[in-house]
């Protein structure tokens, strides 16, 4: 599926939307290699590249520092040093918090364009909720979501369909009616298992994956494209 394009009917009748946080609405990339190489020089291990840690970022926190940690330790080296890595990795993010992130063009522009087409919105992020949440007001961007999931809110994050059922339940809506829209294949093994449609951006990160190998029903350039082909395919019929 070429970017730009999404399935026909998929989106008829869509009345909310499920936004995914890192890699959809921000580059946080900068952020977590700050976090990340401050966690790493208190075990004196060299920094690590940006490059590195976009292939890891996507599956939370703990799989974020278990594979950081495997570069350098086996598994048992790795589980004996995690809670003081999860510790050091937590007060170093939380320090530098949106500091180095940047919202990708057209962010606001998208969300405002849902809210205007009378969409509801909510976010689900794998991210911990207490990054996430003073992330999204920093950025001015909590305003638009009704509900925000972080990847520590409930007792399964994305890939698992928890979160966005907890979402279509929280509106009332069958998830049909619910998109998701997300960076990677976590957002879109989520919506898959939750019967929600679902599209995906381009340029975030994709665990090193081409977007184009992952099952959605659309590609979209950015959040104000989605907004779009959102408003295109639920014109009131009259
Ligand atoms: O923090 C992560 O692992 C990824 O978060 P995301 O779900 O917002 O992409
Ligand atoms: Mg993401």
């Amino acid at each position: 599926m070429q970017a730009g394009t999404v399935k026909d009917h998929v989106l008829a009748g869509v009345r909310a939307a499920i936004i995914d946080l890192d890699g959809t609405m921000l580059d946080t990339v900068p952020d977590f290699q700050v976090a990340i190489n401050g966690m790493r020089a208190e075990f004196d291990l060299a920094p690590i590249s940006a490059d590195a840690i976009k292939l890891m970022v996507g599956k939370g926190s703990e799989n974020l520092i278990r594979t950081v940690l495997a570069l350098d330790f086996d598994a048992a080296g790795v589980e004996q040093r995690f809670e003081h890595a999860m510790d050091a990795y937590q007060r170093h993010y939380l320090a530098v918090n949106g500091q180095f992130s940047t919202l990708y063009p057209d962010v606001e522009a998208g969300l405002a364009a849902m809210k205007a087409a009378g969409l509801r919105l909510a976010c689900v992020t794998n991210k911990p909720i207490a990054f996430a949440l003073p992330l999204l007001k920093q950025k001015k961007l909590d305003g638009y979501f009704e509900i925000v999931y972080g990847g520590d809110s409930l007792p399964q994050k994305k890939p698992h369909p928890m979160p966005l059922l907890q979402v279509c339940a929280d509106f009332d809506l069958a998830p049909a009616k619910v998109v998701a829209i997300g960076d990677s294949s976590n957002d879109a093994q989520a919506a898959r298992a939750a019967a929600c449609p679902v599209l995906t951006v381009p340029y975030g990160y994709n665990h090193g994956h081409s977007i184009h190998d992952t099952d959605s029903d659309g590609i979209v350039n950015t959040l104000l494209e989605a907004a779009h082909f959102i408003s295109m395919h639920n014109r009131p019929a009259y």
